[in-house]
């Protein structure tokens, strides 16, 4: 899978883009040019203690005062020279100054911040006045505690409105209600309730369990609760063992495929109208595949609550003709396969597909903030399924769906592990990963712990930050991968 997604496609792409943007797209080669050509020589120390460098490239030659100022010359930044002046807009005060610069900036910025200040504080006057005229003209006047807290809000606000105007537009919001200290949300009220005062008993509260040894109290009817307690166990068994069992006929499969991997094809569906993804085994090994599949579910039920893990929340067991367009079934079957029973797992739909797909097609470059989203997803994921005792094990591009707001949610539980309270597990044939990303400890000794988890994830931020190199040379040149599985990770590249 992984040497087949670094396939050379990829490389002509990334070829084309240098071409068409040179400037920004070899920033990588260019930055490693100017390393290897820079020769900086330590010439003589004077009595003044300053220390005089000769650097010099192929090009040109250039000498460097450090620790003196050295004003003349053509660049306008006269300790590294970086800035040549005609391009710069900046000015760097001279050392020797340096003690006045800081006192009167320090003098400047406390000046501007007690202007501001003013200017805020007759902002709010202003704004004040603006909404005790428009209290006065309305026919029901809000009390005065609302209106300092609309006038707060509305000083964010473009647009000028009036507080009836507000109060119609305003969204219904979660109502926090407290039971027992245990706090829940109910969407029943827009106005927000005292949580001092006694609130009264929401409709999802559970009510406490009674210890065996408590009495029943005097005038309670013991036999129609005895009955409602049957029943309601009655109904915790039928929904927890039908979880998540969906309809054959509130599922229907297109002949769309979203993506391949060794076990399963995802296809688009469309669930009760919604769009979803729906992932089933391939034909070939269909019982090995499905097995896969089966323990995918129920690592993707232990990871429900984490954050940023995919969810997983359906299955039906059918014939494939039940689910299935004409057109899709065409596709998933061949006229010699006999159609047999499958399992469709039904997860949430990510249009932008997987990270490898969706930022290698894209046009534009991957932007940092970009970069942090995605580890800040990421990183999240993995704190949260260790806290659990769950660990990755496959991590990478491929297995990270990319939402459309950029957030990135791990997918592909089959090859999760339970660590069991231990440090380390041994890695078995059940378990599949990817050599070409793997922690060296994989590689070397066949075990895994959360670090390597940590590694991987390491390896996709780095990856996305280098997205302008091709596969090829991150592998030699970055990741500096030997034969033991060890790797360098050498970030002057990144
Ligand atoms: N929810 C989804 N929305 C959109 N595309 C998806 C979704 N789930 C999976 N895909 C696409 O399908 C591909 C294969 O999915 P997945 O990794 O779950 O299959 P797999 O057979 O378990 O893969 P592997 O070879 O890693 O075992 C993904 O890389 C992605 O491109």
């Amino acid at each position: 899978m992984y040497e087949k997604s670094y396939s050379s496609e990829f490389e002509e792409f990334n070829n084309q883009r240098r071409a068409s943007e040179p400037s920004l797209l070899n920033l990588g080669e260019k930055r490693k040019e100017s390393s290897s050509e820079l020769i900086i020589k330590k010439l003589r120390i004077d009595e003044s203690r300053t220390i005089h460098y000769q650097f010099s490239s192929k090009s040109n030659l250039k000498s460097l005062t450090i620790g003196k100022e050295d004003n003349k010359g053509d660049k306008a930044c006269q300790y590294c020279h970086c800035v040549p002046k005609k391009l710069s807009t900046l000015t760097f005060p001279p050392i020797t100054n340096i003690r006045q610069y800081i006192k009167t900036t320090s003098a400047v910025k406390r000046e501007k911040a007690k202007e501001s200040t003013e200017e805020k504080e007759e902002l709010k006057e202003e704004i004040n006045i603006y909404f005790l005229r428009s209290a006065s003209v309305s026919s029901q006047p809000q009390p005065a505690e609302e209106e300092s807290e609309d006038t707060q809000r509305i000083t964010r606000s473009k647009a000028r409105q009036s507080l009836d105007t507000l109060a119609t537009q305003k969204e219904p919001t979660p109502t926090l209600t407290a039971t027992n200290d245990i706090p829940t949300y109910s969407f029943r009220s827009n106005k927000r309730t005292n949580l001092q005062s006694k609130p009264s008993a929401p409709d999802i509260s559970i009510p406490k369990q009674k210890s065996p040894s408590a009495k029943p109290k005097e005038g309670v009817d013991t036999h129609v609760s005895k009955i409602d307690a049957t029943e309601s166990r009655r109904q915790a068994r039928r929904i927890v063992k039908g979880r998540a069992k969906i309809d054959a006929k509130d599922l229907q499969i297109d002949d769309h495929l979203l993506g391949e991997g060794q076990t399963s094809l995802v296809y688009k569906a469309n669930y009760k109208g919604l769009d979803v993804a729906c992932k089933m085994g391939r034909l070939q090994d269909l019982k090995e595949n499905e097995s896969k599949i089966v323990r995918e579910l129920d690592f993707a039920a232990k990871l429900y609550t984490c954050r940023f893990v995919n969810r997983y929340f359906g299955w039906i067991q059918c014939n494939p003709n039940e689910v299935m367009t004409k057109e899709a079934l065409k596709k998933y079957t061949t006229s010699s396969s006999k159609l047999v029973l499958g399992l469709f797992v039904i997860q949430r739909y990510f249009p932008k597909g997987d990270g490898r797909t969706y930022f290698h097609s894209r046009k534009t470059l991957i932007h940092p903030f970009e970069v942090l989203q995605v580890a800040i997803c990421l990183f999240s994921a993995l704190t949260d399924a260790h806290s659990l005792g769950v660990g990755f094990v496959d991590l990478k591009l491929e297995n990270l769906l990319i939402d459309s707001s950029g957030s990135a949610w791990i997918t592909d539980f089959e090859s999760c592990i339970e660590f069991n309270d231990k440090e380390e597990v041994h890695l078995t044939d059940e378990v599949s990963w990817t050599v070409g990303v793997a922690a060296p400890e994989m590689i070397e000794d066949g075990i895994f712990c959360k670090a390597s988890d940590v590694f991987m994830a390491t390896v996709i931020v780095a990856e996305l930050l280098t997205a302008t190199i091709s596969d090829q040379v991150f592998e030699r040149k970055i990741l500096q991968r030997q034969d033991s599985g060890h790797v360098n990770f050498v970030t002057t590249l990144v």
